[in-house]
């Protein structure tokens, strides 16, 4: 049977990660290895020629499952019938600045585009934020398109979860298929709190594994949360095919379902639970299933994760403030 192929918006295509991102995307490893895709490039006027580029190497691949390119700079046209929406596109930060620092420069990139998704995308659409500061840029898209279920706003936080997991694995002389049920709460940002008391290591609580509380409070949790800056430090520049490789795990995982008895971290509007108010998009545990996902109910939240989940909320609710002020929702 041949399937209607899934039109992928991806915004900021001419950028480091949108290189590292559509390759992947148009083998199928976003969505599975039987799906179809075409793909609409959104990028601003002066970068569309280095978008038209990769479009042109993206040919050279003859992936068997890609079946169009289009290229814009009009957020109307981009995103017109898109079914998964990345958007990537955003200045990134450089040594020195907070992910936040970048609210100003990039949130009205995010107004425009989710009026734009509001008015032209599928009724399936599927929105993941990438661009800094994540979280709040996907609130700010999201309160721009009042017709779209709120739901289908999420931000990236899969990589915090990534590199959570190897930090893990490497402290315990696991592997990363051995970790399970791990968390990342909050926001995308120094304050998160990467949670290993719900995690297992080989079936065994991964706290109790571990047993080292100064290691968690003092190399594990500072390790994740500040790994965006090591790596804009060593590399001179921020991650890209991390960055990308999480984005499809992201999306991968919302669409195509979490594995039994596990789950991932994904940025979602909060309806409440564990006292994150609710409209905020912060990180929670999440299974997924036929392209929903559901908050991982029922876990006991002790002091130690209460006062970091807590601090990270709290900055959640200082940037929408500060959007707020700037007039972006
Ligand atoms: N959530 C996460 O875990 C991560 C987020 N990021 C963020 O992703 C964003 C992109 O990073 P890179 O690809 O490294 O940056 P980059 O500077 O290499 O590429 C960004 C691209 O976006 C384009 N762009 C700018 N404004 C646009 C608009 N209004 N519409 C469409 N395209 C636009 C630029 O022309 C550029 O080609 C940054 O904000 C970065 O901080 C990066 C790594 C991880
Ligand atoms: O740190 C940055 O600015 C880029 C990013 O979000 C990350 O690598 O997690």
């Amino acid at each position: 049977m041949t399937r209607t192929p899934v039109n992928v918006t991806v915004t900021g295509a001419a950028g480091q990660i949108g290189y590292a991102l559509l390759f992947r995307i148009a083998s199928g490893q976003l969505l599975g290895p039987d799906v179809p895709v075409k793909l609409r490039l959104l990028e601003i006027t002066p970068a569309l020629k280095a978008a038209e580029g990769t479009a042109m190497e993206l040919d050279d691949c003859a992936f068997p499952l890609l079946q169009g390119i289009e290229i814009s700079d009009d957020p109307n046209v981009a995103f017109d019938g898109a079914n998964v929406a990345l958007l990537v596109g955003a200045r990134p930060r450089t040594k020195g600045m907070e992910r936040g620092d970048l609210l100003e420069a990039n949130g009205g990139i995010f107004k425009p585009q989710g009026q734009a998704i509001n008015a032209h995308a599928a009724d399936d659409i599927k929105v993941l934020v990438v661009g800094n500061p994540a979280n709040t840029n996907a609130l700010i898209a999201q309160a721009a398109a009042p017709d779209v279920p709120a739901e289908r706003f999420t931000a990236m936080t899969r990589l915090d979860h990534n590199r959570a997991l190897t930090q893990l694995a490497k402290k315990t002389g696991s592997t990363v298929a051995d970790i399970k049920r791990l968390t990342i709460w909050g926001n995308h940002s120094a304050t998160q709190y990467p949670d290993i008391f719900h995690a297992t290591v080989a079936g065994k609580n991964a706290a109790e594994v571990v047993n080292d509380e100064k290691w968690l409070a003092e190399d594990f949790i500072p390790t994740v949360a500040k790994r965006g800056a090591a790596i804009i430090e060593a590399r001179g520049a921020s991650s890209a095919a991390s960055a990308a490789n999480a984005a499809i795990d992201h999306v991968h995982s919302w669409v195509n379902g979490t594995a039994e008895g596990d789950w991932v971290s994904m940025g979602i509007p909060s309806d409440g639970s564990y006292g994150v108010p609710e409209g905020l998009i912060s990180s929670f545990p999440v299974t997924t299933k036929d392209g929903t996902y559901d908050i991982v109910q029922g876990l006991d939240i002790n002091e130690f994760s209460r006062a970091r989940i807590d601090a990270s909320v709290k900055e959640l609710e200082e940037e929408r403030e500060a959007v707020r002020g700037l007039g972006l929702i």
